[in-house]
This record gives C-alpha cells, sequence and structure tokens, in this order.
C-alpha cells in the first residue's frame, strides 16, 4: 500500500506501519538505524540474522526507483547490536517529498532507535582528495530548496516535549563525540577518513563546473543528492547522527560524471565501508547507553 504523504506522518500511520513490520519481524528492538546511499549496500552483507521486508509491501513507505538501491528494510544484528537498515533511501528528485523521503526515519525512531548511521554517495569537491576517501560528514548546506519540517509541528514519532523544536537547532547536527569514535575505529583499521562539508542539491542533473566553482566557494568538500533531508528529521526527533560520503567521482571541469561510475566506486569503497561500519557499532551503542 502507498500513501502519499504531504503532512508530517500521523500517529495512525505509524501504528499501521509499525504493526505490519512486527509481523515480519521479532526479534530484539533496533538500537541503531543505517540508510545506505549508492552503491554501499554491501553494508547488508555484514547483518547477521537477516530479515528483509521489501519497501513495497510496507504501509506508507514509498518505492525505490533508482539503480543501486534494492528497496527494501533490514531487520538483525552488526556485531551483536540490533539495527535496521534500510538498503537503499528515496530522494527527492525521484518525485517525492521531503515528509515521503523521510518517513522511514520516523520509523526508525518509533521502533526504539536512539540514532542513525546515514551514508551516501558524493562528488568530490576537495582537490586534495581521491576517489574512495570516506569522509566523515561534519556539517551539512542544504541547497535542496525544501526542508521536511516545513508544515503543522509537532511529530507524533518524537517520545518527549523537548523534541520536536519548532525552529531546531542544528548545530551539533552530526554528533561529536560519534564522529570521533568513527574515526578512531577507522584509524584502528588503518582506514584514514576525510571530515567535511557535504553540500546537497536536489538532482537529479549532476553539476556543471560553474555550480562545482560556486560550490567549493561556499565551503562544501562533496556534493550530493540526499541525506540532509534525513538528518534534519533525526536531529528533530532526538537522534543523534553519524554521516559518511563515499567520494565516488571527482568534480572537475571537462570531467563526465555518470551514476555507473557512482556506482561501481560505491562498490569498492563499500568494503572499507562496511568494515568501518561494522566496527563503529557496539562503541557507538556504548557512547548511547552511557549518555
Ligand atoms: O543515495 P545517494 O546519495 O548515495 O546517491 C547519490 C546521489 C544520486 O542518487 C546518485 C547519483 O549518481 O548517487
Ligand atoms: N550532485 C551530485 N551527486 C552525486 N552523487 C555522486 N556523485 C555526485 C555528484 O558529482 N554530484
Amino acid at each position: 500500500m502507498q500513501t502519499s504523504l504531504v503532512e508530517n506522518p500521523s500517529v495512525a500511520q505509524l501504528d499501521e506501519t509499525l504493526n505490519f513490520l512486527r509481523t515480519k519481524y521479532s526479534g530484539p528492538a533496533p538500537v541503531l538505524g543505517v540508510v545506505l546511499g549508492s552503491g554501499l549496500s554491501g553494508v547488508a552483507n555484514a547483518i547477521d540474522n537477516k530479515i528483509a521486508v521489501p519497501y513495497a509491501e510496507i504501509p506508507h513507505f514509498v518505492r525505490s526507483t533508482v539503480a543501486g538501491h534494492a528497496g527494501q528494510l533490514l531487520f538483525g544484528t552488526l556485531e551483536g547490536v540490533p539495527v535496521v537498515c534500510m538498503q537503499g533511501r528515496f530522494h527527492l528528485y525521484e518525485g517525492y517529498t521531503a515528509k515521503q523521503a523521510t518517513y522511514p526515519i520516523c520509523v526508525m525512531k518509533k521502533l526504539g532507535c536512539k540514532a542513525v548511521i546515514v551514508s551516501n554517495a558524493a562528488g568530490c569537491l576537495n582537490t586534495s582528495w581521491r576517489v574512495g576517501d570516506i569522509m566523515l560528514i561534519a556539517d551539512h548546506i542544504n541547497l535542496q530548496g525544501q526542508n521536511p519540517l516545513i508544515g503543522p509541528n509537532p511529530r507524533a514519532c518524537a517520545t518527549s516535549p523537548e523534541q520536536c523544536a519548532r525552529f531546531p537547532d542544528m548545530s551539533n547536527c552530526y554528533d561529536k563525540e560519534l564522529r570521533d569514535i568513527v574515526t578512531r575505529v577507522a584509524s584502528s583499521q588503518g582506514t584514514n577518513t576525510r571530515e567535511g562539508v557535504y553540500v546537497a542539491l536536489s538532482g537529479p542533473s549532476y553539476e556543471t563546473a560553474a555550480e562545482h566553482r560556486f560550490l567549493r566557494i561556499i565551503g562544501a568538500d562533496c556534493v550530493g543528492m540526499s541525506t540532509v533531508c534525513e538528518v534534519i528529521v533525526a536531529r528533530h526527533i532526538g537522534m543523534k547522527v553519524v554521516g559518511l560520503s563515499v567520494q565516488t567521482n571527482m568534480c572537475m571541469p571537462g570531467v563526465a560524471t555518470c551514476h555507473e561510475e557512482v556506482i561501481e566506486a560505491g562498490n569498492k569503497a563499500g568494503r572499507a565501508m562496511v568494515e568501518l561500519v561494522k566496527a563503529s557499532a557496539r562503541p557507538i551503542l556504548a557512547s548511547l547507553e552511557k549518555n
């Protein structure tokens, strides 16, 4: 069943989704959500005791229409940590509203997730970096021309009154403590992560050379077509966020970009991402339990 979501998800819609998911999965409640971007679906292979639920079957979910996005919700454990994983996400360029695209984040919250790891494939604007580099998102710039919080407030998926501010703060959007944990894990694995700013445009066209110049000037290190709406919703409802951007193509004058290249580079770097996300799951959980 597919419902057009232009309003915030209602209690009834969320209940319907959760009741359906409970008929498919009865294991421990997930504490960590993971959103896998283009070409990064290999992380799904690291999930143990996996139960896959296609988006097409889930009430109030829309469909994945993009190559490289499998379009299913996965339940299971990652190094013993109960997780729910979006194998494929929804993008605004698919024609979905910001509320439709971010509905799964509300569902993750209702399922019990305290934090979400969002990942994406991105074009690299930083000329000192290389294809395959993994960037921890330190901050973002939202140039999508949409904000999922526009409209009535608060949200039914919030669990406490202090969540869902009308004007939510975005100053520690990408949690510093969790970011430091992932950086430490990466260096213990010999992976040299970057930190930087992700800028999101609506897509689906890739950028012109003039747009690349502009995006560098305003302080972006890489550019993509997703993530920021998910992160805004997650922060609004009190979830902590870790963001990972795999640099899949260099944004350079005269160099063409294509989605196949993005998927291929995402899949290659996906191997390091799998190890990083796997090894970070337990320390992230320990940090969430401490706070
Ligand atoms: O879902 P993500 O942000 O990883 O996907 C990126 C942006 C577009 O969907 C696609 C372009 O090739 O990759
Ligand atoms: N907007 C945008 N999204 C991407 N996703 C992967 N590469 C790119 C890129 O170069 N530009």
